[in-house]
């Protein structure tokens, strides 16, 4: 499994190795880290996350994959800075204006009572009656003189949304998301508790405390101690859907506020707690050990909770799905060496492939080989079939829907396969027989790239690529008027032929062994002259009908080798038709094989490029092309033993040659002949 990489684009060291240890203290060893300094920005990372915004200006990047990191301050250092008396002019200096900046408006979303301005360095001004300097990270070199007193904020870490977002866009589990969440509240109440050491009476306490309460996200609540609300930020209003203005908690009893949860045994442990549907985390800090009281912090991790369980369902489904390489593909033939070496080429390429063929050739095969391929492989791989999808389902299936979009919808809604093949492969299987209405949602979801769920307002933008597959003929389907022909033309980019299985029958003995040895746990073996009725067969079912003759064969048959008898019934009536020409022991042992060879490959040749015929020149000038010297005459000899064993036909004004059906089977088995021939002479 490919491990994803990220790469660290960040102005100084310490911020580098302060991202390195955050990102390893949540994701471990599962992603590899890479520091721009040192590789570059060109080299080619699953996401790119900078530390800074103005990166954009510098390079470009592929704006699915770039991730400026959003930075919160750390909470448990910032001590000092609330202990300074309210309104102290504060410089606060970073290596850049920038950074100075960024961080002034996180102290501010804390609700600091202090006047923060930001340090320039290269001007190197500084107002005359600041004197105290804030240093975040980097600029501790850089505080100017005369600043009486110095107040360090440490680091600025990644805030929890980020995290989150680089889990979600890497596909990397993230474990226990709440864990986290709670360490964040930990530290606020450890801040409420610092306070209260700090500062002497309650109506201190109250102001301060009404400063940070504010701006945090977290629902925070100041109990007193008969258990009366005295303080509640707008954080705990709305995560409890009170209005401040007509249901102010203050005042109330904070048990009645929580129903179902028993407040007095919280304590500074944080909990998950359940009320009604939803899910908090919450823990309580008693203040001077109840005497000033006690707070309350809470967050509302329902969201969390329901990403995660989503995030878990999607990997393992993705991990209960089997998932096919190349490797998988078995295949010897010209032919199909040709068609995989297409397949690599229109798999890096991200834009929508349609496989084309028969039923059964291994167009699903095909599917998942394009997407390990691709620079998606380490995102989903959906299929979805429209031959068995009921037009009902379709819809929902594909797009989801929203909450309460019609009776018995699912709380929450339900994403649709888009959604969930986001980052990664979408293969529409059987694409020819999706109906009409779908026929004119796909094309709306291919040309505007995103969804939006049934009952919904939402537009939910989705990267997905598309990979579709047909055994119909399309072509015919819009001329019939049974498909859309704009939605063709948005599928039909990169077309992928998959060969029927008796245009390539050198491929038959190979797959035959294979599934052979695979039903029958290597126990058995098959007679030459069965495989010779079995590369003689038609397969109209392709490699699936093969592969269940395999079946078949390997269940009925007895001892150590697969007889005549052993053959599924359709064998047995062609078989015995073109028993005799295939098994024509005498070709193969002729001196002039190759010859024999160049002769029917050209014919072989001809008819793939879509040439009916081919005349005596022509098949010396193509067996010259393949180092096989031969002269007119010789092949003039020679044609006529094969149109006499009826392996060629020739016009009857002689105009040219082609091969027959009989023709064909010899041909592969001839191919079959020379490869074991020369992997044996090697
Ligand atoms: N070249 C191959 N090597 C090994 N197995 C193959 C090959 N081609 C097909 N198969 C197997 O044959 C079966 C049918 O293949 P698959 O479902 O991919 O065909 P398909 O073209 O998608 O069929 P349909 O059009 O009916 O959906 C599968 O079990 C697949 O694993």
């Amino acid at each position: 499994m490919h491990k994803p990489t990220i790469l660290l684009i960040t102005k100084s060291r310490y911020v580098h190795r302060m991202f390195r240890e955050q990102i390893t203290d949540y994701f471990g060893d599962s992603v590899d880290l890479v520091d721009a300094t040192t590789v570059g920005v060109s080299c080619n990372a699953d996401l790119f996350l900078a530390s800074y915004r103005e990166v954009v200006k510098e390079w470009e990047f592929p704006p699915d994959k770039l991730l400026v990191a959003r930075r919160t301050v750390d909470l448990s250092k910032i001590g000092d800075l609330i202990a300074l008396p309210a309104g102290t002019k504060c410089l606060v200096v970073n290596n850049s204006l920038d950074t100075a900046r960024e961080t002034i408006s996180c102290l501010e979303n804390l609700g600091l009572n202090l006047e923060l301005s930001p340090y320039d360095p290269t001007v190197n001004k500084v107002p005359h009656d600041v004197e105290v300097a804030v240093v975040a990270e980097t600029g501790r070199d850089l505080v100017p003189e005369g600043m009486k007193r110095i107040v360090y904020i440490g680091m600025r870490p990644i805030d929890y949304a980020t995290i989150l977002d680089i889990g979600f866009r890497l596909q990397i589990p993230i474990p226990e998301p709440q864990v986290y969440s709670s360490k964040y509240i930990r530290q606020i109440v450890q801040l409420s508790g610092q306070l209260s050491g700090a500062l002497e009476n309650e109506k201190d306490l109250n102001r301060q405390m009404d400063a940070i309460f504010h701006t945090v996200h977290d629902g925070l609540i100041g109990i007193d101690k008969k258990g009366i609300i005295i303080q509640a930020n707008q954080a705990a209003h709305r995560i409890l859907g009170h209005n401040p203005l007509v249901t102010p908690l203050i005042g109330g009893r904070v048990q009645e506020v929580f129903p179902g949860v028993s407040v007095n045994d919280i304590s500074s442990q944080e909990t998950i707690q359940q009320m009604d549907d939803r899910y908090l985390v919450m823990n309580r800090t008693y203040m001077d050990e109840g005497r000033l009281g006690s707070v309350l912090a809470f967050q509302d991790v329902t969201r969390l909770q329901k990403l995660e369980q989503d995030f878990r369902k999607r990997v393992q489904s993705k991990g209960l799905q089997p998932r096919y390489s190349e490797d998988n593909i078995i295949a010897s033939s010209e032919t199909m060496a040709k068609t995989l070496k297409v397949m690599r080429k229109l798999a890096r390429t991200d834009r929508t492939v349609i496989i084309l063929g028969e039923s059964g050739t291994g167009k699903e095969l095909f599917a998942h080989a394009i997407h390990e391929l691709s620079d998606r492989r380490h995102g989903p791989f959906l299929p979805v079939n429209f031959a068995g999808l009921p037009e009902t389902l379709a819809e929902s299936e594909l797009f989801g829907y929203a909450e309460g979009a019609f009776t018995g919808a699912r709380r929450g809604g339900k994403p649709g396969l888009f959604e969930l093949a986001h980052n990664g492969t979408l293969f529409l299987d059987e694409i020819g027989d999706a109906s009409p209405s779908i026929q004119a949602l796909l094309l709306r979801v291919l040309q505007e790239r995103h969804v939006m769920r049934v009952g919904g307002d939402q537009v939910i933008p989705v990267d997905v690529r598309i990979v579709a597959a047909t055994n119909r003929d399309l072509r015919e389907l819009v001329q019939a008027g049974k498909f859309r022909h704009d939605l063709y033309y948005r599928l039909f980019v990169l077309p992928l032929y998959i060969p029927s299985l008796r245009e390539r029958r050198e491929d038959i003995p190979l797959l035959v062994e294979h599934f052979v040895r695979r039903y029958s746990a290597g126990k058995l073996r098959v007679l030459p002259n069965v495989m010779d009725r079995l590369v003689a067969y038609e397969w109209p079912g392709n490699v699936r009908e093969l592969e269940a003759a395999a079946q078949y064969m390997t269940s009925v048959a007895e001892g150590q080798v697969v007889t005549s008898d052993d053959l599924p019934r359709q064998l047995f009536e062609v078989a015995e038709s073109t028993e005799d020409v295939v098994c024509h022991d005498e070709i193969f042992q002729r001196s002039d094989l190759t010859i024999l060879y160049a002769i029917l490959d050209s014919l072989d040749w001809a008819k793939q490029h879509g040439f009916n015929r081919l005349g005596r020149s022509a098949i010396v000038e193509y067996a010259c092309r393949k180092n096989i010297r031969v002269s007119e005459q010789q092949v003039r000899n020679r044609m006529v033993m094969l149109r006499e064993i009826g392996l060629i036909e020739t016009g009857n004004r002689r105009q040219g040659s082609w091969l027959t059906a009989k023709g064909e089977i010899a041909l592969s088995r001839i191919r079959e002949r020379l490869r074991i021939i020369r992997e044996t002479s090697l």
